[in-house]
């Protein structure tokens, strides 16, 4: 709850409203002077705990939870009764922690919300009540400072597809991790989730589904129900930064392209894993002592993720070894559910407008193995390719078969392998399989965690989290700090670089290539300080700082999980 050790906070709430405001409730934390001033001595047993002590009891708690789900659940309701103590929790255990209240665990959440509904987070705007989308917006919002929108429609939930109103859930745990990892005042944060309906019908046939039940609006009706959300937020909040999250694979580049020069927008999606996919590239070309633009990349589902992935690498093989745009795509091959995506899938309709750029002539193709509708798959594409690098965002668990890696071990001495899918279950490949099948040569990095392989030499190998959260709150945190008018495609290059320079891969090859989780919230504002500093370097921050004073600011600004003390103030103080 505050900025800065000590921090002083005039508050207007007294007795039961105090205590069940999760923003200002400090539980037995409040102190002798706060229970008087604030009408709670006798609503307190009577020992006054630290912080320190409250977590403890907290984890302790629990720790006596076995199943995951069971402590994300559990997370949630500390987090609906106190802030502090919530992030102070988490910023105590982030890497045991993170996979519980976020991917893999949230997804499960997100997949039982209406079974484990209690209480309702964010903003819900929900097709029907179109109409009064305004008044919804404005008594949520309340005239408070908000600076961070985080939305979504919930069409592609982390790999688990279509989960309607239950969505909210990943709006709010992207929101936290905003929060934990890159400082940013949860105050001053909405989730919020835009409920067009669901195809999903097992949440139609479910009787205790909360949500709108109805098929899921598209088209037109769709897009202005989106602007209608948009019109407002650029009409009550002009400086502040929409996060768009799982959306579908028909809306979240187009929606980004729509959006990008009228507002801030980011994709986390799209622009979020490229980046720290990019990140994690450059560390794997270090360790091959190669560069970006030398590699064979292979890319397997060619969705939202998969192609800001490409997207992004051949930005950077642009700007960091100064391709030409047409020479760097052609460093890729992309393949989705028609195999690899070449000029002959057109005339069928299966290729999408927004990876025309990435499209295989069929003429490099003739002679290839191909299925009775000329499809090429994934191990013909690797024999002929012999791709360096192959990236998986697909959510096809097992794709990348024994078969595949070994026959690309054999064309590269490192294979550059990058399963990304989440959750664990949906990996293309297990890391400690593509290990053992290329006798430890795989440079390796998934998207949800997995342990440690063992290397021939007996060294363990940390597989690395390549998953946006190491990267999009510092983006985010940086674009919000100097209010910047556009999140760039350069500033998140520079927050990709600057992740790429923390790698430890860099000390020692062997190492992981990216940062460990546990360090994700420095890691992070180390990217927020690259980022605010490409903004005000290309003129599109507002603020006036100079570029030097910028760690400063940024850390006078961070929110951080302590306790301030309170003043009773009933006519000036906050949350009346
Ligand atoms: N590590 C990270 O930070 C991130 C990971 N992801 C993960 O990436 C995966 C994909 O997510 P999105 O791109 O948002 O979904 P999406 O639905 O936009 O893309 C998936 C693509 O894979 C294709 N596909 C499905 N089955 C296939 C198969 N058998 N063979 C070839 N292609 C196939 C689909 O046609 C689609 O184009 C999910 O598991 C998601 O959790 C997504 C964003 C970030
Ligand atoms: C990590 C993430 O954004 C996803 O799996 O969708
Ligand atoms: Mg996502």
């Amino acid at each position: 709850m505050s900025t800065a050790k000590n921090h002083v906070l005039r508050v207007a709430l007294r007795g039961d409203s105090i205590l069940t405001h999760p923003r200002f409730n400090k539980g037995t934390a409040f102190t002798l002077s706060e229970r008087k001033a604030f009408g709670l001595t006798g609503r307190l047993p009577y020992r006054v705990n630290s912080l320190e002590e409250q977590c403890q009891r907290a984890y302790d708690q629990l720790s006596t939870r076995p199943e995951p789900l069971r402590k994300n659940t559990f997370m949630q309701s500390l987090k609906d009764q106190n802030w502090v103590l919530y992030y102070g929790l988490l910023s105590r255990h982030v890497k045991e922690l993170i996979p519980i209240i976020y991917t893999p665990t949230q997804g499960d959440a997100i997949a039982n919300y209406s079974h484990l509904f209690r209480r309702s987070e964010g903003l819900y705007l929900t097709f029907p009540e179109q109409d009064a989308m305004e008044e919804d917006f404005l008594e949520f919002t309340g005239g408070r400072d908000i600076q961070l929108f985080v939305v979504t429609d919930s069409e592609a939930i982390l790999g688990i597809g279509d989960q309607g109103v239950g969505g909210i859930g990943i709006a709010t745990a992207k929101s936290a991790i905003y929060t934990l990892l890159g400082g940013m005042d949860p105050s001053k944060t909405v989730p919020v989730v835009l409920d067009v309906g669901t195809d999903n019908q097992q949440l139609l046939n479910d009787p205790l589904y909360v949500g709108w039940p109805n098929k899921r609006i598209r088209g037109k009706a769709y897009d202005r129900f989106v602007d209608q959300f948009l019109q407002l937020v650029r009409k009550y909040y002009p400086h502040s930064l929409v996060h768009f999250e799982d959306f579908g694979v028909g809306n979240a580049q187009r929606l980004l392209d729509l959006y990008r020069n009228k507002h801030a927008v980011f994709n986390d999606d799209v622009q979020g894993t490229g980046a720290v996919t990019l990140a994690a590239m450059m560390s794997a070309v270090g360790v091959t002592k190669s560069k970006l633009s030398e590699q064979r990349y292979v890319v397997y589902g060619a969705g939202t993720a998969g192609l800001g992935i490409t997207k992004q690498l051949r930005d950077g093989i642009m700007s960091i070894d100064k391709l030409s745009r047409a020479d760097a795509n052609k460093r890729f091959y992309l393949l989705d559910r028609y195999g690899l995506i070449k000029e002959s899938l057109g005339p069928a309709g299966k290729i999408r407008d927004a990876v025309r750029e990435f499209v295989r002539p069929d003429a490099e193709w003739a002679g290839a193995h191909a299925n009775d509708q000329g499809e090429v798959g994934l191990l013909e594409v690797v024999r002929r390719v012999k791709p360096t690098v192959l990236i998986g965002c697909s959510t096809h668990a097992g794709a990348f078969s024994e078969e595949v890696v070994r026959e690309m071990a054999k064309g590269t001495e490192r294979p550059i392998i990058f399963p990304l899918s989440n959750p664990s279950r949906l990996v293309e490949v297990d890391p400690k399989d593509a290990n053992d099948w290329t006798e430890g040569k795989a440079l390796m990095a998934t998207g949800s965690p997995f342990p440690p392989c063992k290397m021939p030499n007996g060294k363990l190998y940390d597989i690395a989290e390549c998953n946006n959260a190491l990267i999009y709150p510092g983006l985010g945190y940086g674009a919000m700090v100097t209010q910047a008018r556009t999140l760039s495609d350069t500033m998140i290059i520079a927050g990709a670089r600057r992740l790429a320079a923390l790698s430890p891969a860099l000390k020692d090859p062997d190492n992981a290539l990216l940062p460990d989780f546990s360090e994700a919230r420095e890691v992070n504002t180390e990217v927020a300080i690259a980022v605010a500093e490409q903004a005000i370097a290309e003129g599109s921050a507002t603020v006036d700082w100079d570029r030097e004073e910028v760690r400063d600011r940024i850390a006078e600004r961070q929110w951080i999980p302590e306790y301030p003390d309170f003043i009773y103030d009933p006519v000036h103080g906050e949350g009346k």
